[in-house]
């Protein structure tokens, strides 16, 4: 048995059956790890953690008493605080940041046995989309196009993560998803990513870059390990208010691939200009998939999309600005070293300055000016304003009858590092996916084709609020028809 090959779902039965153990998948691992430095997916190793949790997980395995994740090697995007694990958030401000606390979900995770094998590169506290504004370098997606050896993004924030589940790393990681950071580099790397509903997971103890839109989910390589990863981070949390005290599916049980009679809503806005033939083409072949399936394909409307992305980066950089505020160079991480006669003010600001990359900082000044006196009814209240309409556009297509909606999942597939976008241009990236993070929506990237360079491109659906089960069975069938087995050649 090729160890590095299971699914989560294939690891977990052998494990039952006693075809394997946590020490051997483990092991398996950390070597694949080791070997792929040159990726720069893993930024923190935890082998010692990984091997006594491993050991634990054998036992309970032996007795009899193992759940879905028991045994099973995931990474935990750098995002999250693991206790005495350094938790930098991609960040340069938080270097030797190690939390004495646990986050609700990699607590949960830990209580049902599953392994960390580390901490996972990202953008610079989740904000890009090609993991290049990481203080850690750049993450390298295993994929690349045709012969060449160019160097492509696995697109971010969870680039990390994308790029560790795609190259055989780690079974399944934890990413989070503000504005697409999930489902992006899930379709760029060839996987599966979902975010949940806003308040299915908690976000207690994930460092904080937009609060109202922020939430976490499992990237792994097939929808059935989506449904189980789902499931055991799921779950009210009395330290995260905005957590719903709502009962958890077993999403896995609801995946019997039957979306017959099922409205699927395709909405004609997302048709954008420049979209590339082979995206549109890739839409198309969605569309088709689930009409085959026995699904009823209907044109809706949700007619306030374009005013989705220039809304978003409003509302996050402004919850950012706040959020990031106590990074001041006392409480946590780095400390700029001061001058003779500098002050606490001169403190803060050499702090900040070394402390954070451009984009936060650009972030930063964009969400205090939206949010200051003179400007706030001009850019934040008329953002939050547009997110209504937009969570209503959403509500209204529901009501009509619509299950799920498609979509494609990113404007293109994985592009060069260092291809030097304008930040507009890399803001771009989101098109597809900050509706859904505006409306609190589930949505889940599953990998649907190739293009013509050999690069995996994903569809995404859009679900109702707390169908992520639901949700997840459209994702089967599509997954099902798309028949997506390629993988990256390994080169690394
Ligand atoms: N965090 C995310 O979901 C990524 C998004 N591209 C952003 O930079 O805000």
């Amino acid at each position: 048995m090729n160890l590095t090959e299971l699914t989560i779902a294939g690891a977990r039965d052998a494990l039952r059956a006693g075809e394997t153990t946590a020490q051997a998948l483990t092991e398996a691992h950390l070597e694949a790890v080791a070997e792929a430095g040159a990726l720069n997916a893993f930024v923190h190793h935890t082998p010692e953690i990984a091997r006594a949790q491993a050991e634990h997980a054998d036992a309970r395995i032996r007795r009899g008493d193992a759940p879905d994740m028991c045994g099973i090697p995931i990474g935990v995007k750098d995002l999250f605080c693991t206790r005495g694990v350094p938790s930098q958030a991609g960040s340069r401000i938080l270097e030797g940041f190690k939390p004495e606390y646990e986050s609700t979900i990699t607590d949960k995770l830990f209580q049902d046995g599953a392994v960390m094998l580390g901490k996972l590169n990202m953008d610079e506290f989740a904000m890009g989309s090609s993991n290049e504004t990481s203080t850690y370098g750049d993450a390298v997606n295993p994929w690349r196009a045709g012969n060449s050896d160019a160097s492509l993004t696995p697109g971010g924030s969870s680039g990390g993560s994308a790029a560790a589940v795609a190259a055989r790393l780690c079974l399944g990681a934890l990413g989070t998803d503000t504005g697409g950071s999930i489902r992006q580099p899930a379709a760029f790397t060839g996987i599966t990513g979902i975010k949940p509903t806003y308040g299915r997971c908690s976000r207690w103890g994930v460092v904080a870059f937009a609060s109202s839109l922020d939430q976490a989910g499992p990237m792994t390589r097939s929808v059935r390990d989506a449904a189980i990863f789902l499931r055991a981070m799921s779950g009210h949390d009395p330290k995260d208010s905005t957590s719903a005290d709502l009962a958890v599916p077993d999403f896995e049980a609801m995946l019997t691939g039957d979306v017959k009679g099922q409205v699927i809503g395709i909405p004609r806005e997302y048709r954008i200009d420049g979209m590339p033939e082979e995206i549109e083409t890739l839409w198309a072949r969605g569309i088709e998939m689930l009409r085959d399936a026995g699904a009823e394909i209907r044109d809706i409307s949700l007619p306030h999309t374009k005013y989705a992305l220039p809304a978003y980066y409003v509302i996050a950089p402004a919850e950012a600005s706040s959020n990031l505020a106590r990074y001041d160079g006392v409480r946590f991480g780095h400390r700029a070293k001061l001058g003779q006669g500098d002050g606490i003010t001169e403190m803060y600001e050499k702090t900040r300055a070394e402390g954070f990359g451009d984009e936060v900082q650009r972030r930063v000044m964009v969400g205090t000016y939206v949010l200051s006196a003179g400007f706030y009814d001009a850019y934040y209240n008329r953002a939050r304003r547009v997110r209504t309409l937009i969570k209503k556009d959403f509500e209204d297509a529901f009501a009509a009858g619509v299950d799920a909606i498609l979509t494609p999942a990113t404007p293109s597939s994985a592009f060069e590092l260092g291809a030097n976008f304008t930040p507009i241009q890399m803001y771009l990236n989101d098109v597809f996916t900050v509706t859904v993070n505006l409306a609190g929506l589930p949505g889940v990237a599953v990998p649907a084709g190739l293009d013509k360079r050999g690069l995996p491109m994903g569809l995404q659906l859009i679900g109702k609020p707390w169908a992520e089960g639901e949700l997840l069975n459209v994702a089967s069938a599509v997954e099902e028809r798309a028949g997506f087995v390629d993988r990256p050649a390994k080169w690394w």
